[in-house]
């Protein structure tokens, strides 16, 4: 007898556009949310959006409420659980870049009411995804969470964020190619559950991004609309997956690791971008796609050495040979790779 099941959780609007921050009060009444607002937010989108949009949702007689969060850690969590509690929110929108979205989404999760993703920054994928992304320890959480129920994203403002912001976006997709290559590899060895519609997703919106490369520059909202789409189409194949597997191998503990060697040196998307050469290296050998990898990153001005990254030789390889300790996650570093592998891998892509 057949018995298999999935759940596919998707949002129902995606807004994307010239201004459509201003539309903030009609996305809502159009997918019912009601009651109070909880604006989850972190100081710089603060003052970008959440305040004009605090201000929009006053004149409609919604009464918001705002919370400022500065990490993403399962403490912050508990301050939007309690500011929820406290305001009796009727609904969460989260206002930032990947950090106030992703404790937006978990708080909003944890309470079951719905969930607004407003992003200001097209700097990582989580923007649609159903997951939430939290370091605890030793250890970081890849956390199920419902995913919004609607989405705004303002290509205005996108486009006036830091270009470094969105060239982290772009490498965090190109780390799609190591993550789904980790994905079949833990699937083929491990038996791990694999969705080839996901895969597929995940590496068809790397291929269309890297093939517009060279379109993509600073200040053109065009640009900003084609990375936010992209991410959009990467969360979306979370969501098919059920886990950050199509987004998220070997490269991204490498990077979940770095953030813990040497936190706050570089963005989330830089440090995957850097492993996926350094991934996709171990993958394929010398004559392997790594240079194709670099070559994109390089043309989207996204880092692709330690040195860019703001971090010494010495880092790379520690967080390379301690990425397989991040989590139970299979990939090609298996139960570790050694430190004279990581060395070669590091100094023979040039990162180091
Ligand atoms: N759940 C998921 O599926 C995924 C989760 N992630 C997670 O997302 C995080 C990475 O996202 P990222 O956006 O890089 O990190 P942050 O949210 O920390 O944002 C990076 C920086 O950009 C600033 N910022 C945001 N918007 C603007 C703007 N419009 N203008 C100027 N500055 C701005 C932030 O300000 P401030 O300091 O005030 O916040 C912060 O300093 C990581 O924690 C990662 O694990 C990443 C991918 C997928
Ligand atoms: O960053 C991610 C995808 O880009 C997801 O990270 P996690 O695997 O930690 O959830
Ligand atoms: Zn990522």
């Amino acid at each position: 007898m057949f018995e298999k099941s999935s759940w596919i959780r998707l949002p129902r609007n995606v807004v994307v556009g010239h201004d459509v921050l201003d539309d903030a009060v009609e996305v809502v009444a159009d997918v019912h949310l009601a009651g109070r607002p909880l604006v989850v937010t972190s100081p710089t989108p603060k003052e970008v959006a959440a305040d004009g949009l605090v201000a929009q949702f006053e004149e409609a007689g919604h009464d918001p409420v705002v919370t400022v969060v500065e990490e993403a850690t399962f403490s912050s969590v508990e301050q939007v659980l309690a500011a929820a509690e406290e305001a009796d929110a009727g609904f969460l929108v989260g206002v930032g870049g990947g950090k106030a979205i992703d404790i937006a989404k978990m708080a909003a999760d944890e309470l079951g009411v719905g969930f607004v993703s407003v992003p200001t920054a097209a700097s990582h994928d989580g923007i649609v995804s159903g997951r939430g992304s939290v370091p605890e320890g030793d250890t970081r959480h890849s956390v199920s969470a419902a995913p919004p129920i609607a989405v705004i994203a303002d290509t205005g403002v996108l486009a006036d964020a830091p270009w470094e912001l969105t060239t982290a976006g772009c490498a965090d997709i190109i780390s799609n190619y190591t993550a789904v290559k980790d994905w079949r590899l833990a699937n083929r060895l491990k038996n791990v559950t694999y969705s080839e519609y996901s895969a597929a997703l995940a590496e068809m919106t790397a291929e269309l991004l890297v093939d517009s490369a060279g379109s993509i520059k600073p200040g053109l909202e065009e640009s900003a609309w084609m990375v936010v789409k992209a991410l959009v189409s990467s969360g979306v194949a979370m969501s098919i997956a059920g886990s950050s597997r199509p987004a998220s191998g070997a490269e991204h503990l490498f990077s979940h690791q770095l953030d813990r060697i040497a936190p706050g040196k570089a963005l989330h998307g830089h440090q995957v971008g850097v492993g996926t050469i350094l991934v996709e290296y171990l993958h394929t050998g010398e004559n392997g796609d790594w240079t194709a990898v670099r070559d994109a990153l390089d043309t989207l001005d996204a880092p692709t050495t330690a040195d860019d990254l703001g971090i010494t030789d010495e880092e790379v390889v520690e967080a390379l040979t301690h990425a397989h300790e991040i989590r139970d996650r299979y990939t090609i570093l298996g139960d570790g790779i050694s430190e004279e592998a990581a060395i070669e891998a590091a100094t023979r892509t040039d990162v180091i």
